[in-house]
């Protein structure tokens, strides 16, 4: 099957690594900084499972081949739209999209460019960051990549897939119900990066304050509650479910929003907090912990947008 993986950032690079370790059909499309900093380092993984280091296939948005079975899209949600444009020369009618963003507001613009039927549903839970030097460094004991065709149908092309994907030195996990894992996903990390984000600390001292208990509680209800408005497909006692799961994790875990704002990059606030904020607002629900949590975000955007014009 030949993948493609686009972005070879801190998961597409993890994920993609642990592929070509399988020996399958990887490539990675790229930007050109990006190709040029690869081709000088290759790609180098550092991961609690064992690193890794290859001179993967790399291809930028101008040159030529023919469609790939899958393309994985790893990018950032303000990303997005170029990666979409940069990618259609490479997706043919056949081509299964399998995006690994957190949220859910990106299936509208992937199924608009790429149809329906087309795209699949995908998530990951993995702790990985990108180096200084370009190194992926994954350091969570997760490091599972779950997908599955949105209408659970077992079709030919998700078991084509799965074999592909068996084998992996990561958990490739294939679901049944991607969407409402994807929804649950989302409830996680919306709450998890809005709330590590905000405390500036990892999720240990946060939860281990009785306040801090009560903060990730009352925001995962809310969070619910803004969810269950919407009829999104999310279990019932899912709250209670991923306030279980915030409290087993590492104390010294963080979420990619922090650790991006700790590299004083953007954030995907808009696409978490923000498509919530939104529909909360429309439905007339109240959000005053999503609001204060947004709150601070967008004052950490304006703060980094006002130095990048004042360098
Ligand atoms: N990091 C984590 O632990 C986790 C992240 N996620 C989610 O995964 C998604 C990706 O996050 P993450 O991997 O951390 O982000 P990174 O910033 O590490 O990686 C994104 C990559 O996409 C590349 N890219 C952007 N636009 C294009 C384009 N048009 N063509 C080719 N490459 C492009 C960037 O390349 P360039 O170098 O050129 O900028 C970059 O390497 C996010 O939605 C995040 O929330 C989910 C679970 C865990
Ligand atoms: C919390 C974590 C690391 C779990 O996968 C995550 O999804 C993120 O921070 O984006």
């Amino acid at each position: 099957m030949k993948i493609l993986i686009v972005g070879a950032g801190a998961i597409g690079g993890y994920f993609g690594g642990r592929l070509l370790e399988k020996e399958e059909d990887v490539t990675f499309l790229v930007r050109e900084g990006k190709k040029e900093k690869l081709q000088q380092t290759g790609l180098n993984i550092h991961s609690k499972h064992g690193d890794l280091q290859f001179s993967p296939k790399l291809i930028t948005k101008n040159e030529q081949s023919r469609p790939f079975d899958v393309v994985l899209i790893s990018t950032k949600s303000y990303q997005l739209a170029n990666a979409i444009e940069d990618v259609q020369p490479f997706v043919g009618p056949e081509t299964m999209i399998l995006p690994l963003l957190n949220g859910i507001a990106h299936l509208q613009s992937l199924t608009e460019a790429f149809g329906e039927e087309n795209v699949l549903g995908g998530l990951c839970f993995v702790e990985s960051t990108l180096a200084e030097d370009g190194t992926i460094v994954q350091t969570s004991p997760v490091h599972q990549l779950i997908y599955g065709e949105r209408t659970g149908e077992k079709t030919e092309r998700i078991g084509k897939l799965e074999s592909a994907f068996t084998g992996t030195k990561a958990e490739f996990i294939k679901s049944d119900h991607i969407n409402q894992e994807m929804w649950h996903k989302y409830l996680f990390i919306t709450a998890m990066s809005g709330i590590t984000s905000m405390m500036e600390t990892s999720i240990g001292p946060i939860r281990d304050l009785e306040t801090g208990q009560r903060t990730i509680q009352a925001f995962l209800e809310e969070l619910t509650a803004i969810m269950e408005k919407m009829d999104a497909p999310i279990k019932p006692g899912i709250a209670e479910t991923q306030l279980k799961r915030i409290n087993s994790m590492g104390a010294e875990m963080k979420s990619s929003m922090q650790r991006d704002i700790e590299k004083m990059q953007p954030t995907e606030a808009e696409h978490l907090q923000g498509y919530l904020l939104v529909r909360a607002k429309e439905m007339k629900v109240a959000a005053p912990v999503l609001e204060i949590i947004y709150t601070k975000l967008k004052l950490y955007e304006q703060k980094i947008n006002t130095d990048l014009q004042s360098e």
